[in-house]
């Protein structure tokens, strides 16, 4: 992949008009990158994949926990988009060690939720083929820091979902999202679980879509490529063959 777009050419793909901070970022990558990037994906070994009740996913990088994560190097193919993104400068001199892969079939989505603690606060999403809206909502009362961080929270989200509804973006196919700041901190994100997504004026980054107010547009199986700074991690020593 190659280098287009650099830091200095960020500010120009700010989403206008919403809390601090979105970059929206059409045509990040080109039509071979994302057959590249799907069929990498699709190559990945059974056991890689976690079946989850509205999705699937691959974790690559190690797992992020608490005490820190034990790295595991990225595969090339993702090595490869965490360096392109990096050097958009939006980790600053971090540089981006995980990747969450995350398979939506039609009608699939993922329940209202915060990232949380243990990444930096900086998510960058590689958009695979098809488009989604991605869905903003205020926290649950009092529940700032620790909404969506059990199911019992996310019921109860869902439960509330209509009256906190902010915002949405579209999500084209081979564009890249970049939130930090309150729409990392204080929002939550989620994506409905619909066949379809009616395009209204809270869809918030139209200017730089190629869809309108009042189009209906179907959704297809969509993969994203999340990735992250996990800023905790645990190097572990292999002593093979030493005492
Ligand atoms: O698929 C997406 O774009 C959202 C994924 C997400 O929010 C997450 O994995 O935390
Ligand atoms: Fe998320």
């Amino acid at each position: 992949m190659e280098t287009k777009i650099h830091s200095e050419d960020l500010p120009r793909f700010r989403v206008q008009n919403v809390a601090p901070m979105a970059y929206y970022i059409p045509d990040f990558i080109t039509e071979e990158e994302e057959s590249y990037l799907l069929a990498k994906v699709y190559a990945a070994p059974k056991p890689k994949w976690t079946r989850l009740s509205n999705r699937r996913l691959q974790n690559w990088g190690g797992l992020p926990h608490p005490k820190g994560m034990v790295v595991e190097k990225l595969p090339e193919w993702l090595q490869m988009c965490a360096d392109r993104i990096h050097s958009l400068g939006v980790f600053q001199d971090k540089r981006p060690n995980h990747v969450l892969v995350n398979e939506y079939q039609q009608g699939q989505g993922i329940m209202p939720h915060e990232d949380g603690p243990l990444f930096y606060p900086t998510i960058t999403t590689v958009n695979l083929g098809s488009h989604t809206l991605l869905d903003f909502y205020k926290p649950l009362p009092g529940g700032e820091g620790d909404a969506g961080s059990t199911e019992q929270a996310n019921v109860a989200a869902a439960a509330s979902c209509d009256e906190r509804y902010t915002m949405s973006f579209l999500l084209e196919r081979r564009s890249l999202l970049i939130l930090q700041e309150d729409l990392y901190h204080h929002f939550l994100h989620g994506i409905a679980e619909r066949s379809t997504d009616a395009i209204t004026d809270r869809v918030r980054n139209l200017t730089s879509c190629g869809a309108a107010v009042g189009d209906t547009l179907t959704r297809d199986t969509r993969v994203s490529l999340t990735i992250r700074h996990v800023p905790k991690t645990l190097k572990v020593q292999l002593r093979l063959g030493r005492r």
